[in-house]
């Protein structure tokens, strides 16, 4: 029997396009409630107490109830999205590159937190260089970033799209996060293996699917004699063994003249490069994904797959 799919939430942003990803699998059965129906709890309950694996799109506080809903039955796996279980111990961490062990962690697991968008790509940048010493202790870490509008979910979608919205945003780019509490520093701190919070600034722009994350560096700060070889290096070695995350070569990284944002709309993979002068003093370490793909729904299915295959 095929095992059984409930995307709580499968009228949200996250939850339609993992719907999308799945469409035409026949190796699971997808549970569904009606769009008119999407809060009622007692129907909720009962798709989430039917299902194998329950997927979560949910605000954190929804997310929250569900798990409560399921917590008796242990015959229900939940992946969440949302923040509200990502620096949970008891919660795997649904970034399977990042660690070698990682994916079977996330394939055995009861729980597991699917990352945000804007920590997959810090994690992803950050993580290698705490794991190999080159990222000291101490050192203040900057994390700037730009997403596409669907970030936001239903709210901001309708805020970027509809000029008649009471809420409209005209704005082209906006910083926001302004207070510089975001909530996901504690899951880039945790993740990231980093013993002092970055400064996180991130961004919107008016594209809807597509994300840069920016980590720059003095080379100077870091371990004795690295060099923006031997972060590149380090990157390429962690991620060796997996196509899911790749470290463009330093030379294709150089003949670029600009990165697109939404370069891997649609592309449920991430990009890493490394920018800098050869021998120079400084990099600026770059993740390119879609915050909707390997930043959300993409990184669902792909953790779903592997509790599915364990
Ligand atoms: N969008 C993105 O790029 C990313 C989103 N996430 C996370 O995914 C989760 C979903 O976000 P997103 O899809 O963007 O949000 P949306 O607002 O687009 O969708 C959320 C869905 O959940 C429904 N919902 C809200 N409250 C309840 C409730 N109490 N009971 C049942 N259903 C409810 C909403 O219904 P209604 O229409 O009635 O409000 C809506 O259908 C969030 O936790 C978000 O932080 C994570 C990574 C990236
Ligand atoms: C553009 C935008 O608003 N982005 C969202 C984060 C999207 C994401 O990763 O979602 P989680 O809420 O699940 O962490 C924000 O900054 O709150």
């Amino acid at each position: 029997m095929a095992p059984k799919i409930f995307i709580d939430g499968e009228h949200g942003t996250t939850g339609l396009q993992i719907r999308t990803r799945m469409a035409g699998r026949r190796d699971v059965e997808l549970l569904s409630i009606p769009e008119a129906e999407r809060r009622n709890a007692a129907m909720r309950e009962d798709m989430l107490n039917s299902a194998d694996i329950a997927i979560l799109c949910l605000p954190d506080d929804a997310s929250k109830e569900a798990v409560q809903m399921v917590s008796a039955n242990n015959n229900v796996r939940v992946i969440d999205t949302s923040t509200a279980f990502r620096v949970n111990p008891g919660w795997a961490y649904g970034f399977a590159e990042m660690d070698k062990e990682q994916a079977g962690k996330i394939a055995s697991a009861r729980f597991v937190a699917n990352p945000g968008c804007y920590p997959t790509g810090a994690v992803g940048l950050i993580r290698p260089l705490r794991a190999a010493g080159i990222l000291p202790d101490g050192y203040p870490v900057t994390v700037n970033a730009v997403s596409g509008y669907t970030g936001g979910g239903k709210q901001l979608i309708a805020q970027m799209e509809n000029p008649d919205h009471p809420d409209a945003i005209s704005a082209p780019h906006f910083l926001y996060g302004l207070p510089l509490t975001h909530k996901h520093v504690p899951e880039m701190t945790v993740h990231g293996l980093l013993d002092r919070a970055p400064i996180f600034s991130p961004s919107v722009g008016k594209f809807a699917q597509g994300m840069i994350v920016q980590v720059p560096l003095h080379l100077g700060d870091l371990a004795e004699g690295t060099t923006m070889e031997s972060i590149h290096a380090a990157l390429v070695a962690h991620y060796t063994g997996q196509d899911i995350v790749t470290v463009v070569p330093l030379a294709e990284s150089k003949a670029l003249p600009r990165v697109n944002a939404v370069e891997l709309e649609g592309k449920d993979t991430m990009k890493l490069f490394v920018f800098g002068t050869p021998g120079g003093s400084q990099v600026n370490l770059v993740a390119l994904l879609d915050n909707l793909g390997k930043g959300a729904s993409g990184a669902a299915v792909q953790n779903m797959d592997l509790m599915l295959a364990s």
